[in-house]
């Protein structure tokens, strides 16, 4: 299937909605999202150097590389940061490139804070028109769900998504996510009942629903222990942790079960470790496609 057309006007107004672009694009690509983490480190692998001109050059490169060959590509938002207002220039300058190059972005913020401040993030990245507007961003829902409604509601105006932390593929995650709340449900399970609702009516027009959640692929029985179905939240999900996490296809198979058809895996370190080389970004973010096509739509 050849991805939904996606219109965009001057204003970067997008349709159709996030979660029936992002189904076209893994049934075109495979279910895989590379992220853009420019760690100085990476940097420094590269042969760039660790100023604001390496990091251009660097995503620049990965968006050359990798744009129009993958479902998604993720900037990490803490790395363009910290170069300061001409890091942030990086990234609305990568933004654009991915824009151009007809590739999904993700923006990894993991924002999260009470309405009326919430309303300021979701202007920020979700609104048409917004110098660092993506396709979709992660947000943090540690201060209660309802707290997340003005991104929610202006990603779904915008034809936008968000993907909210529910089960994250760090191994300090759990002693949150796992805590029972007053009605003995865990948090973790009240998130994804959350993105369930959020996303209903996209379930009743048939479409993947636009409001994703994170799971991380190394999350072991976690979902299945917390008594979690993921299937019924209609929802993407984004599995983090594939590669130098340690998580391969035997993880996303055993973490998603019936609901690896809507699994986006994510990794970042594990394809830009073969840069700078376009070429052998290509071949790495190739593999790692094979391998979730082949754990997750089998
Ligand atoms: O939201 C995310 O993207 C995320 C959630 C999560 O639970 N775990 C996680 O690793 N991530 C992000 O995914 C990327 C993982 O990078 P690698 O470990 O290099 O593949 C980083 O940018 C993390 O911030």
């Amino acid at each position: 299937m050849s991805p939904a057309p996606a219109r965009e006007d001057s204003s970067h107004r997008v349709d159709p909605p996030f979660g029936a672009r992002l189904a076209a694009a893994m049934d075109t690509h495979g279910p895989l999202c590379v992220g853009i983490d420019p760690h100085a480190a990476l940097l420094d692998a590269w042969g760039l150097p660790d100023t604001a001109a390496g990091l251009r050059e660097f995503s620049l490169r990965v968006v050359d590389a990798l744009g129009g060959r993958v479902a998604g590509v993720k900037p990490q938002s803490a790395f363009f940061e910290r170069h300061g207002s001409a890091g942030v220039a990086v990234l609305e300058e990568t933004l654009a490139a991915l824009r151009q190059a007809g590739t999904l972005a993700i923006l990894d913020v993991k924002r999260g804070d009470i309405g009326s401040t919430m309303d300021g993030y979701a202007q920020a990245y979700l609104a048409d028109g917004a110098p660092l507007a993506a396709d979709a961003i992660t947000v943090s829902p540690y201060l209660g769900y309802g707290s997340l409604l003005p991104a929610l509601e202006l990603a779904a105006d915008t034809g936008r998504g968000v993907f909210v932390l529910a089960l994250t593929s760090n191994p300090e995650g759990a002693g949150v996510q796992h805590a029972r709340g007053p009605a003995g449900r865990a948090v973790a399970a009240d998130i994804v009942a959350g993105a369930a609702a959020s996303n209903a009516a996209a379930r009743a027009a048939g479409e993947l629903g636009s409001v994703g959640l994170v799971v991380g692929a190394t999350v072991g029985a976690a979902v299945d222990a917390l008594g979690i179905d993921l299937l019924a939240a209609n929802a993407p999900l984004l599995a983090p942790g594939v590669g130098a996490q340690g998580a391969g296809a035997a993880e996303l198979q055993k973490v998603f079960g019936p609901a690896r058809g809507n699994v986006l895996a994510s990794t970042s370190r594990g394809v830009l470790q073969a840069g700078p080389g376009a070429a052998d970004l290509r071949e790495a973010a190739d593999r790692a496609v094979a391998q979730a096509t082949a754990a997750l739509r089998p």
